[in-house]
């Protein structure tokens, strides 16, 4: 029986016995259990998982943990003490040692299994079985499920060590991926994108793992080393951490009737996604069949807002497989992602990615992984001819919803009440012609410039041989560019300048408005790869300070943040492994 939500806590979190009285897990309390699972979550080999939602499997703690961050905005919010993010207790449990949390606090944390589909292909071989069964979590290991402040939180390590969906993988994430992680996902928070949310992350004082990566300098698209790294553990925190592939793997196996309970543990997994994600805009009194096409209604406007986030904020996911794509339609798995420097609609740090996931095509690589979705949940509407017809009509619909949420995205970041289509499509030539910083071209057209002086901060001069030809445009004729820059301009002062009138509202607002649209900060690689050069040495110092910046991207912030971080990208890093482009080795 899962705990009703209990009334709001009023009592601040300062040790982890008050932790422990709002523990309510849910996960493992209303679903399956693998009935092969080790006793003791003592699980730790790659195996096949053939049915159930979870196997029980205890964290293998990091030696020595050292504490690098915690989220204090995060911790305000769950009303958790900033001092308990370095208490002993807390430092045990969130470093992976559960062996002696006080109770009802479980001392075996769960990792899940799920299917892959890239880019809407299915895919089985990705495990060692060639079969899909031993794919999964294979070092994130759910530890605590609690409600504060009625809402259901689920925590969860990553880099927890081995599980049997590790295959054969050390079960490890070292500092430099889990700064990436933790500092992303705190920055998306504040940037008003829905993430999973950092809580806390400690690394190792002497335990090291082996990762490929860049030498100083290099120019190489791949590795072209291998590099020692301290291994870390980031906590991170979502109201469930049920993703596309996790309903693709029941769905797969009730569609091929694998095994007699696989429709039953579809249909599970499927109402506790609801009962998780969508409990308060899906009527628990509607039968199993309405609420399954209520679910890929709300979660086609979850996603498609998503990502037409991901491209107000110039950050491209990188991997956006079905397994990395959260049903609860937040972002979800900060591997290769990135933040733009200079326009480019194919932007992709992840020299794996290809062209399919980069940056403005996510609208399609989250229909693909919404087909995929829609495919999983096909087995449950199997005998309602009505549903499955409406489960259609909202798979089709996906494109026209995902063009509306883009249009009216464009519209807000050029601070326009409508979207202008021949405008727009101006820009984007203009953009495609000039190198153009993303982030600060919008937040200098943010301040309503008459001319196009401010919007020349974002112009980059030259940055090698990344610069494609159309943007060599610029380079070869930049009065001419300059000329159409101007009129581009002048055409939008004009249509916001109607806008305003009949808005009745001063350029001053508009500003406002736009700047709260347009961010001014933007993680972008360049700053990470410092912090986590030096945190490797045990300074943590520019992590914190990104920390600071980067949870207020929209204000102005102070003269020397201005100077430090409203930059144009040096045209030394451009090429640069690791600084430009990145294998998915975390
Ligand atoms: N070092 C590792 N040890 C064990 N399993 C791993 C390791 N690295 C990746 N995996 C597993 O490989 C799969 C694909 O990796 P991917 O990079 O998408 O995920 P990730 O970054 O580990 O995880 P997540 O999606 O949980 O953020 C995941 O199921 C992941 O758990
Ligand atoms: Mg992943």
């Amino acid at each position: 029986m899962i705990k009703p939500l209990s009334p709001v806590t009023l009592k601040t979190v300062t040790t982890l016995d008050d932790l422990a009285e709002l523990a309510s897990y849910s996960f493992m309390d209303s679903l399956n259990c693998d009935p092969d699972a080790k006793e003791n979550g003592a699980d730790h080999s790659p195996r096949q998982v053939f049915t159930g939602h979870y196997v029980p499997v205890s964290p293998t703690p990091i030696e020595e943990p050292e504490y690098v961050a915690h989220s204090s905005h995060f911790f305000r919010e769950l009303g958790f003490a900033d001092s308990m993010a370095k208490s002993a207790d807390f430092v045990r449990m969130f470093s992976g040692d559960i062996s002696q949390v006080p109770e009802p606090i479980r001392k075996v944390g769960w990792a899940t299994g799920y299917a892959l589909s890239i880019y809407g292909s299915e895919y089985f071989q990705q495990c060692p079985f060639q079969t899909g069964n031993g794919y999964g979590d294979g070092r994130a290991v759910s530890v605590f499920e609690a409600v504060i402040n009625e809402q259901r939180w689920e925590m969860q390590l990553k880099g927890g060590g081995r599980t049997p969906y590790c295959r054969g993988a050390d079960g490890r994430a070292v500092l430099r991926s889990s700064i990436r992680e933790f500092l992303a996902q705190d920055h998306m928070h504040s940037l008003g994108v829905p993430t999973s949310r950092s809580l806390s992350l400690y690394v190792s004082k002497t335990q090291k793992a082996k990762r490929p990566w860049y030498s100083q300098g290099s120019l190489s698209i791949d590795p072209d080393m291998y590099v020692s790294e301290a291994v870390a553990i980031t906590t991170r925190v979502a109201p469930s951490f049920i993703r596309v592939g996790q309903l693709e793997l029941f769905g797969r196996r009730a569609r091929k009737q694998e095994h007699p309970n696989a429709k039953q543990e579809l249909e599970q997994i499927v109402l506790h996604a609801i009962f998780r994600e969508y409990a308060d805009v899906i009527d628990q009194k509607l039968s199993s069949a309405e609420k399954v096409v209520l679910l890929a209604r709300e979660f086609r406007g979850r996603l498609t807002s998503l990502i037409a986030n991901w491209i107000r904020v110039g950050f491209c996911q990188g991997n956006f497989n079905s397994d990395n794509c959260a049903v609860g339609g937040f972002t979800l798995d900060y591997g290769p992602f990135g933040f733009c420097d200079v326009f480019n609609p194919h932007f992709q740090s992840w020299t794996g990615g290809g062209h399919h996931f980069s940056f403005l095509n996510q609208p399609v690589a989250a229909q693909q992984n919404f087909q995929s979705f829609c495919t999983a949940l096909r087995p449950l509407l199997a005998s309602h001819q009505d549903y499955l017809l409406q489960l259609d009509e909202i798979q089709s619909g996906f494109s026209k919803v995902m063009q509306t949420q883009m249009q009216e995205m464009w519209a807000a970041k050029l601070g326009l009440s409508t979207f202008h289509g021949e405008l727009f499509n101006e820009l984007e030539t203009l953009m495609a012609q000039t190198p153009v910083d993303y982030t600060i071209f919008f937040r200098e057209l943010s301040t309503v410039p008459d001319n196009i002086e401010p919007l020349k901060k974002s112009f980059y001069q030259d940055f090698g041989s990344s610069m494609t030809s159309m943007q060599e445009s610029y380079k070869t004729a930049p009065e001419v560019m300059q000329q159409r820059w101007s009129l581009w301009l002048t055409k939008w002062n004009s249509l916001v300048n109607s806008d305003n009138t009949a808005l009745s509202r001063s350029r001053d607002e508009l500003s406002k408005q736009m700047k709260l649209v347009n961010p001014k900060y933007i993680l972008r690689e360049w700053f990470v790869v410092p912090a986590y050069q030096q945190a490797s040495s045990g300074n943590y110092s520019l992590v914190r300070e990104l920390q600071d910046v980067m949870t207020q991207p929209y204000a102005e912030q102070s003269k020397d943040i201005e100077d430090k971080y409203y930059r144009l990208k040096p045209s030394e890093f451009f090429e640069v492994g690791g600084l430009s482009h990145l294998s998915c080795s975390s």
